[in-house]
């Protein structure tokens, strides 16, 4: 491996579809510091044309094997999320960091299996790609909550809506592969893990796919009794809006009007410039996630980067993350079949090392 604090990394892309390409672009465009070395698809030629696209790059056509290459200091993982617990595997027993796009894995056994495997090679290795802790209104957000500005925040109202989705996309995905980004971003603001979830199931889109349990809303409760409630629609057949709303004892905060933070403040107390701001409607919606965070994409692959040439190797979400998203979700899917709040059933965090301490052969 090179001397990461002085040459520049070198990336091994896996999964070259949508994400992929994106984040090659993005490396390749934006980023300093990082090179893409190697880059690995199910379709090899697919690969092979974008390798062709970029000095020094190469492509591999086995996954496994481009991790494990000498000439890989770091991978990121664009593939579909089934495929990830194995990559995952191997990126830990070669030591290579990797930034893995979201979900971890696709169940919560497979999820905790890597949490135990990674805190047993004893090195953090692995940040899970949940972009939106890395966007300017979700960061600024977070701040005026841990700020105070707005007292105890008691609830929150989240809004997720896809113009269309894949055709491979089931009612259970809409919680695994959607809403998934309202449970980290719940637990990134409120800094305490989702206890129950209850799926309420609307009246099904006329123009979604038959059988597609779309639109849903989700209702969060956490440890210390907060409710959020998520509505996911991916099917509207518009454009893509990400919103969410915090209430607090002492005022509210609204962010993905594509207008800024709009801020309502019920007391004069000197917070930032002191006024709420006005906000304004009308203009242009983002089409899709590659342009509403576009910006939290480039700063998470930087600050990524960064912190693998430093030999930290995660600066944001880890697979503790990627795991307690995947105990949520399950518990989700279980309410979208019982139509009841499912209670979510995770470890303790403190038990991971005393755990991976007694598994063998992991
Ligand atoms: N953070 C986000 O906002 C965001 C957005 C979109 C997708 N994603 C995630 O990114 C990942 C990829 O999604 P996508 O939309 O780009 O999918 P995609 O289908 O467009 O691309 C996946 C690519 O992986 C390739 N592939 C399939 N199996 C493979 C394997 N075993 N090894 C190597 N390559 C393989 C496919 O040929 C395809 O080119 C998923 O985990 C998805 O959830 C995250
Ligand atoms: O994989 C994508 C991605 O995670 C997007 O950010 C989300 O809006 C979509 O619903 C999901 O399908």
């Amino acid at each position: 491996m090179s001397d990461r604090t002085t040459a520049e990394l070198r990336v091994a892309v896996l999964g070259v579809g949508m994400m992929g390409a994106d984040h090659v672009e993005r490396i390749t465009g934006r980023i300093k510091g990082a090179r893409v070395a190697v880059v690995n698809d199910y379709l090899h030629d697919k690969a092979e044309t974008i390798a062709a696209g970029i000095d020094g790059c190469r492509a591999i056509s086995d996954p496994l094997a481009a991790i494990a290459d000498p000439e890989v200091d770091a991978v990121l993982l664009a593939t579909p999320g089934p495929t990830h617990e194995a990559q995952l595997i191997a990126c830990i027993e070669h030591g290579k960091p990797v930034l893995c796009e979201k979900p971890l894995t696709t169940d919560v056994a497979t999820s905790l299996d890597i949490v135990r495997r990674e805190a047993q090679s004893g090195t953090p290795l692995i940040q899970v790609g949940f972009m939106r802790r890395f966007d300017h209104e979700y960061s600024q957000l977070k701040t005026a909550i841990d700020d105070g500005v707005f007292g105890r925040v008691l609830l929150a109202h989240c809004v997720h809506r896809n113009p269309a989705v894949p055709p491979s996309f089931d009612s259970s995905m809409i919680v695994k592969d959607s809403l998934v980004h309202e449970v980290d971003v719940t637990r990134f603001l409120f800094d305490e893990e989702i206890t129950s979830v209850h799926i309420i199931k609307p009246s099904a889109n006329p123009s979604a796919p038959a059988g597609l349990q779309d639109p849903q809303i989700a209702y969060f409760t956490t440890e210390s009794g907060r409710h959020i409630d998520a509505e996911v629609f991916v099917t509207t057949g518009v454009a893509y809006e990400v919103r969410t709303e915090v209430v607090g004892e002492k005022g509210s905060a609204f962010i993905g009007l594509d207008v800024g933070m709009v801020r309502k403040y019920s007391t004069g107390a000197a917070v930032g410039d002191g006024r709420s701001r006005a906000g304004s409607w009308g203009g242009d919606i983002t089409p899709s996630f590659t342009e509403r965070f576009g910006q939290a994409y480039d700063t998470e692959i930087q600050r990524w980067v960064n912190a693998v040439r430093s030999g930290v190797n995660v600066d944001g979400p880890g697979a503790w993350d990627g795991y307690a998203a995947a105990a949520v979700c399950a518990a989700g899917v279980r309410s979208l079949d019982s139509g009841r709040p499912e209670t979510v059933e995770m470890i303790d965090r403190a038990d991971i090392h005393a755990v991976a301490a007694s598994v063998s052969g992991v």
